[in-house]
């Protein structure tokens, strides 16, 4: 009732608000009003972060606590005043990306960081079919946070929702909404986001790190140390690692011949990613005729779920062999990843199966790029590399076997992480649907509208975070002490926020950790070569091969008593 009656005040406000007369005293009131009342939710949210377990969590929220009550929204400026650059109808800004001398598709994270110093902390932008309102402070962007509710929405992924529906195949979860998401992610959830069921996985991802140290020792060029094709390397530890969480088998990566369905994964999911890429950002005209893009899109993605269902195929084989399937949800619980998913009661076998074929795409590329990214953070700054080997050799002083307790033990490891993330987020920002009206840096945002988080500008601002190009992991390391509220809230972002949140977060952090303290304890790290720039191949990628040299540390030790 309080929200049909706040949308019919909501109606006739603005007839009165905006008469001529009104408008001078209006644009009065707001500009007082919205700088006491920023100041005040900042205050508010000091002692209330969203992301403090002490509050309630995202998705307990009342819509009392999210919302403001009519009285208060008309202190808050109108929506269509949230400045922002004009585009044209139809097509928005579009051609400001794609004219010759434009910005490029693959460089929006840094046309948020430009607009948004041009703008300030929010804007508007229409970009093709697209309108977001994008917010460049922490602090504002955790009202949205706060305003998640019980099932949080993101805009679809619309080439493979498409691609999906066209295939009579389930959405999976990045693409599903309301009651239908949250039942599937309520099942995958016991699995991926209890930790006890995580740290399963670390005997099985430290024999696939272990085994992947020993290929870079092979690979690595005797001269200078580098790796060739090196993403492909890591594309190939981050599947073969998903893959033992998945099938609890090995893929088969590193055979000396890999095996073809891993290869061939590997190169079509690189293409599904490339013209995934060119399909989010452009014109959707691929809904009503599949254009040549959207044709190459398909054929790879055709290729990637074929691949991914042999896995998923051979898997059931064997359990069938081994009668594993049993249909009693409390013993399901105990059993391996895609057993448990098969046997569900509350997944059809297709979402079962598009799920686990989900999770191997959003696994590679995301964890294989965090991992590159870190690794040449470290190796252009040599003196952090060694604090890092510091710690890693107190807390691995003979073997480099992990343990949930070992990693308990790595504050500088983490540091590092995060730090990346702030410089390079992978996903270069975040979004929402609203779910309910809220006001951001005093502007009144409609429900429904699509708000993101400029990830990228948000780590690069010198207001939040001090001589911000450099990678400096001890600023994380004050015991949170001296961190601003801005930076926690920021930091808590990159894996998304909510009960939405990245569901393989956990997998993922771990899976870099181990990966991490290995490749750290057996080499030294050195780049020779120009510096890197992201790019966007949907995750933030480097845009060109990263050269690292990988100089075994035994290697070291020989010259060192030479
Ligand atoms: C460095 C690694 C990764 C990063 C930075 C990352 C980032 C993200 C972000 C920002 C979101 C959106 C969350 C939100 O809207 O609040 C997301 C969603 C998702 N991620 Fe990840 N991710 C990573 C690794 C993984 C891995 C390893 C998996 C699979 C095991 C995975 C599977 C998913 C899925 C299925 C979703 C959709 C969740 C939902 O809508 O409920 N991600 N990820």
């Amino acid at each position: 009732m309080a929200t049909v009656r706040r949308f019919q005040l909501a109606r006739n406000l603005p007839k009165w608000l905006y008469s001529k007369k009104r408008k001078g005293a209006f644009d009065k009131t707001v500009k007082n009003a919205s700088s006491t009342n920023l100041n005040a939710s900042h205050q508010d949210l000091v002692s209330k972060c969203p992301f403090d377990k002490s509050q309630p969590s995202a998705g307990a929220n009342t819509s009392t606590e999210n919302s403001y009550m009519t009285s208060e929204r008309v202190k808050y400026r109108p929506f269509h005043e949230i400045p922002g650059p004009k585009g044209l109808p139809i097509v928005g800004t579009l051609f400001d990306y794609i004219k010759k001398d434009g910005f490029g598709l693959n460089r929006l994270f840094k046309v948020q960081q430009t607009r948004s110093q041009e703008y300030g902390p929010i804007y508007r932008e229409k970009l093709a079919t697209v309108e977001s309102i994008v917010i460049s402070d922490p602090i504002e962007y955790s009202k949205v946070v706060r305003a998640d509710g019980k099932y949080p929405q993101r805009t679809e992924l619309l080439p493979i929702m498409h691609y999906r529906k066209q295939k009579g195949m389930g959405l999976g979860l990045v693409n599903s909404q309301g009651e239908e998401w949250h039942r599937q992610r309520s099942v995958i959830g016991k699995k991926l986001l209890v930790p006890k069921e995580v740290q399963q996985y670390i005997p099985s991802m430290n024999t696939v790190t272990d085994d992947f140290v020993q290929r870079l020792q092979q690979i690595r060029n005797h001269e200078n140390g580098e790796v060739e094709n090196m993403e492909h390397e890591m594309f190939k530890w981050a599947l073969e690692s998903i893959g033992t969480v998945l099938f609890e088998n090995r893929i088969g990566c590193f055979e000396d011949v890999p095996l073809a369905d891993a290869k061939d994964f590997i190169d079509h999911l690189l293409c599904f990613f490339k013209y995934m890429q060119t399909l989010v950002f452009g014109l959707p005209i691929y809904t009503i005729y599949p254009t040549k893009t959207y044709k190459q899109f398909e054929f790879h993605t055709d290729k990637v779920t074929a691949i991914g269902q042999k896995f998923v195929d051979k898997k059931v084989q064997s359990l069938n062999e081994t009668s594993s399937f049993i249909k009693n949800e409390e013993e399901g619980e105990k059993l391996s990843f895609l057993s448990y998913l098969l046997s569900s009661k509350y997944l059809t076998p297709q979402e079962a199966n598009s799920h686990v074929i989900d999770l191997m795409m959003g696994a590679v590329e995301t964890t294989s790029t965090a991992t590159i990214w870190t690794l040449y953070c470290l190796a252009i700054n040599p003196n952090i590399q060694d604090n890092l080997y510091q710690e890693l050799c107190k807390v691995f002083p003979t073997s480099t076997e992990i343990t949930a307790d070992k990693l308990q033990h790595l504050p500088y490891l983490k540091a590092c992480l995060k730090e990346m993330f702030r410089l390079y987020p992978i996903t270069f920002t975040t979004s929402r649907i609203l779910q309910e009206d809220i006001e951001v840096c005093g502007y009144h945002i409609p429900k429904g509208k699509h708000v993101q988080a400029n990830l990228y500008g948000m780590g690069h601002d010198a207001k939040l975070f001090e001589d911000p190009e450099k990678f400096n992991p001890e600023r994380w390391l004050r015991d949170g002490a001296h961190a601003s509220m801005g930076m926690k809230i920021f930091s808590n972002m990159r894996f998304g926020h909510g009960a939405r949140m990245c569901i393989g977060r956990r997998i993922a952090e771990q899976e870099i950790y181990i990966a991490l303290v290995k490749i750290l304890k057996n080499f030294k790290l050195e780049y020779h070569h120009e510096p890197v720039e992201p790019v966007l191949n949907l995750v933030m990628t480097p845009d060109r091969p990263v050269k690292i040299s990988f100089i075994p540390r035994t290697h070291l030790k020989t010259l060192d008593t030479e």
